[in-house]
């Protein structure tokens, strides 16, 4: 529908699109699903290989942009990566954490947005989308280590994997209701510090239950960031729902 053409030509055009992914842009629907049917995860394989170029960042994040227009799906919008891009760039962290990864976008977008001797850990309960995250990560040139858990089980292992250093940036897009249980978990483990920034999708819609008001004064300054949540209904009815995703800085420490 209009709605995926129009966000898709936004994040096209800045990409720098190679022929092979402005040729998939103009397939019919019949053509594109006919050429790149997609039965598992696994299949935005195949696809990326021929319409992005490896080791290069910026034309995995506009063949997957294309991807998610044709098969709606879980992965933050191409408006919603912009926002992440732009509150990880300002953080500048040494350690990022991501808890749901599904097939990587959001991954590619962190990774590729981080200082070079930044570290990224993403944890992803699902190993079937680990595996690809994984794939697509590296297919992109980059680097991310993959905790493959649900997030409540996976504090031992962030804990290894920072050794002292707590986490400086946190991007929850996992069960939206566990999004406060998981942040408070790594608090009490030592993985939060003043000044640590916690951005969360969907606080809007579907809506994070406890968690934005936890993330408030004397705990956390928050921002709400508008941005609407765009795949409600997609295989009947496109409808685009407010959303809105929110930055919070961590601000005192709570003895737990
Ligand atoms: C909305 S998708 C993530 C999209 C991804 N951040 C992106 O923008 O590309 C949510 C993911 O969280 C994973 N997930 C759900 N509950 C989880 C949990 N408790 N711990 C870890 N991962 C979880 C799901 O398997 C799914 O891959």
């Amino acid at each position: 529908g209009l709605c995926v053409s129009t966000s898709f030509a936004a994040t096209a055009g800045s990409a720098g699109v190679s022929r092979p992914l402005a040729d998939a842009i103009l397939l019919s629907d019949a053509d594109f699903y006919a050429q790149f049917p997609y039965r598992t995860v696994a299949d935005v394989l195949p696809f990326l290989r021929e319409c992005a170029r490896e080791g290069d960042p910026d034309s995995v994040v506009a063949a997957l942009d294309l991807w998610a227009a044709r098969y709606p799906m879980y992965q933050i919008s191409a408006t919603k990566g912009a926002i992440l891009d732009g509150a990880l760039r300002r953080a500048s962290p040494n350690i990022a954490v991501e808890i749901g990864s599904f097939i990587g976008y959001s991954a590619v977008r962190m990774a590729r947005a981080l200082p070079r001797t930044a570290r990224l850990v993403c944890v992803e309960a699902s190993p079937d989308f680990a595996e690809v995250a994984r794939s697509v990560v590296a297919y992109a040139g980059l680097d991310a280590t993959f905790v493959v858990a649900k997030a409540s089980d996976c504090v031992p292992r962030l804990a290894e994997l920072a050794g002292d250093d707590p986490i400086d940036f946190l991007f929850l897009d996992h069960a939206k209701e566990a999004y406060l249980a998981d942040l408070q978990r790594l608090e009490a483990a030592n993985l939060v510090r003043n000044g640590t920034v916690v951005l969360a999708d969907n606080v809007r819609y579907p809506g994070a239950p406890g968690f934005l008001d936890y993330v408030v004064p004397p705990r956390y300054d928050t921002q709400l960031v508008d941005a609407p949540y765009e795949a409600v209904g997609w295989e009947t009815n496109w409808k685009v729902v407010d959303d809105a995703m929110s930055i919070s800085t961590r601000l005192a420490l709570l003895s737990q």
